[in-house]
């Protein structure tokens, strides 16, 4: 199926090293209210004509008020995205933080770093289960790919 026309989310999995991640960033969200409450990767929609990364970069600076090195994305299973609802798909990169300290700025109520054993600690939007699945797997298995990717 394609996803040419969809609307693309992008997000990072915000972990504190890429080789051996321990803590994962989870944010929670104060709107729409339907989505309220619920705990998510930080991240936003693309807008027009940025590209992804850029995108990604604009909304962490928004909503975190950091800087981030972003690692490999994190391949999903529709192309390579992680279909979210119909008509939305989301790309998700893993990142670390090399500038300021994360705040909730914008869009979120609360953030908090899940150690080793607490990534599942938070209600994730059910939307989430995949990918907070695939990267447990990923840090569990030692596969965490953190070639720096840019595109
Ligand atoms: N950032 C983010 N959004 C997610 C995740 N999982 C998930 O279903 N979503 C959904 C929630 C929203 O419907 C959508 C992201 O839209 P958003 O409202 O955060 O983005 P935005 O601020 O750029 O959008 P907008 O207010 O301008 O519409 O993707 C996730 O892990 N991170």
């Amino acid at each position: 199926m394609s996803h040419d026309l969809d609307t693309c989310v992008v997000a990072a999995a915000i972990v504190d090293d890429f080789q051996r991640p321990r803590r994962l960033l989870a944010a929670r969200r104060t709107h729409p209210a339907e989505l309220s409450g619920w705990w998510e990767l930080p991240g936003g929609k693309v807008d027009g004509a940025e590209s992804p990364v850029d995108a990604l970069h604009r909304e962490l600076k928004e909503e975190l008020g950091i800087g981030a090195e972003l690692g490999a994305e994190i391949s999903g299973p529709a192309d390579g995205l992680w279909p979210l609802r119909p008509g939305l798909v989301m790309r998700v990169w893993w990142a670390m933080i090399i500038e300021g300290s994360p705040e909730p700025l914008q869009d979120h109520d609360r953030i908090c770093w899940l150690g080793p054993s607490e990534w599942l600690n938070v209600p994730w939007l059910p939307s989430d289960t995949a990918v907070i699945a695939h990267i447990i797997d990923a840090r569990r298995s030692g596969s965490v790919d953190h070639t720096p990717d840019s595109t």
